[in-house]
């Protein structure tokens, strides 16, 4: 029988990944868990994980973290505020990022932090960008011991995203580990109120984007709102799944792989009247100055990848002028 060919469609929905037997002892388990990852970046750039290890509860905790937090008083709120930062960490009022930057600002409402320098670091000494002490609010109680603790957490889950990563471009497992020593860390919680009825044209809870780094680990609660643009340039819905992550791959990744696993766009718009959504992005990559680079299983023949190398840190600071409308 003859098959006539058709092109393959684009993703309707987002993959999920079984992370068991990506802890097995078994390198043949953990390359058929590094294969579907493979298969996830290059159709989708999204995929749910599940079996990752972190327990629920600390799930529940994490999101739970973020509501108190919001539910603070204003002024409680701001006395934490991101403009008391020189490193954009804090309190962030809806409406101060742009994330589509040709859209009216984005209506989340947010917690910024990042990894946690003391001023004699030598990266805070050189005035590196972005790099700096987080401000944690003496509210809710417990409130810093709960999200370091999420935060190492993430560093679990983001370094073996990495050796996945790594096994899924058939290179080495170990291939990011002398970035990894001390991984680049952003995180935030975010509050997407109900999408009001007198929001200006266009503007949603966070614009269009793609993300900066190289993955994202996303906690999201149970309302929903997340929105991918698959290889069609169609919307699709990324609903929650209890007890997963959804993870997705920045533009590093696009650099790394000469553009072969995809960054997708996405965005956020919580329909559900009466009910406010929180998630909890981690944003997980190799140090501040390492180089990001196409790996040598895909660099093309003639030695000229399509997409110059780059450094993780520079870009993300760039990024973070950009939406906050700090560019000069
Ligand atoms: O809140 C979400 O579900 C996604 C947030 C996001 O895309 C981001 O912060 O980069
Ligand atoms: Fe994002």
């Amino acid at each position: 029988m003859m098959i006539i060919y058709t092109p393959p469609k684009a993703a309707e929905s987002i993959p999920l990944i079984d992370l068991g037997p990506s802890f097995s002892g078994d390198l043949q388990a953990r390359k058929g868990v590094a294969w579907e990852l493979h298969k996830a970046a290059v159709d989708t750039g999204f995929f749910y994980i599940e079996n990752h290890g972190v327990p629920q509860e600390m799930l529940d905790g994490q999101l739970a973290l973020a509501k108190a937090f919001f539910d603070l008083p204003l002024a409680e709120k701001h006395k934490v505020d991101v403009a008391k930062s020189n490193c954009t960490r804090g309190y962030e009022a809806p409406g101060l990022q742009t994330l589509d930057d040709g859209s009216p600002p984005d209506l989340k409402e947010g917690f910024l932090i990042g990894n946690d320098l003391a001023s004699d670091h030598p990266y805070v000494v050189a005035g590196v960008p972005n790099c700096g002490s987080n401000q944690w609010p003496d509210k809710p109680e417990g409130f810093r011991a709960t999200y370091e603790a999420y935060i190492e957490e993430m560093f679990r889950v983001g370094r073996h995203i990495h050796r996945l990563l790594a096994l899924s471009l058939d290179m080495p497992e170990d291939y990011f580990d002398e970035g990894l020593v001390e991984p680049l860390f952003n995180g935030r919680l975010l509050k997407y109120a109900p999408q009001p009825e007198n929001a200006a044209f266009n503007q949603i809870g966070a614009g269009a984007h793609t993300d900066w780094g190289m993955i994202t680990i996303l906690l999201q609660d149970s309302v929903g709102g997340l929105e991918v643009e698959n290889a069609d340039g169609d919307w699709i819905a990324a609903p929650p799944i209890p007890g997963t992550f959804v993870v997705n791959l920045g533009e590093m990744v696009r650099v790394l792989t000469n553009g072969l696993y995809r960054s997708n766009m996405h965005r956020v718009l919580n329909n559900h009247s009466g009910v406010d959504r929180y998630s909890v992005p981690t944003f997980f990559d190799p140090n501040y100055f390492y180089e990001v680079k196409c790996v040598p299983s895909l660099m093309p023949e003639n030695g000229k990848p399509d997409f110059p190398p780059t450094t993780v840190g520079g870009h993300i600071a760039d990024m973070y002028r950009k939406t906050y409308g700090l560019a000069a």
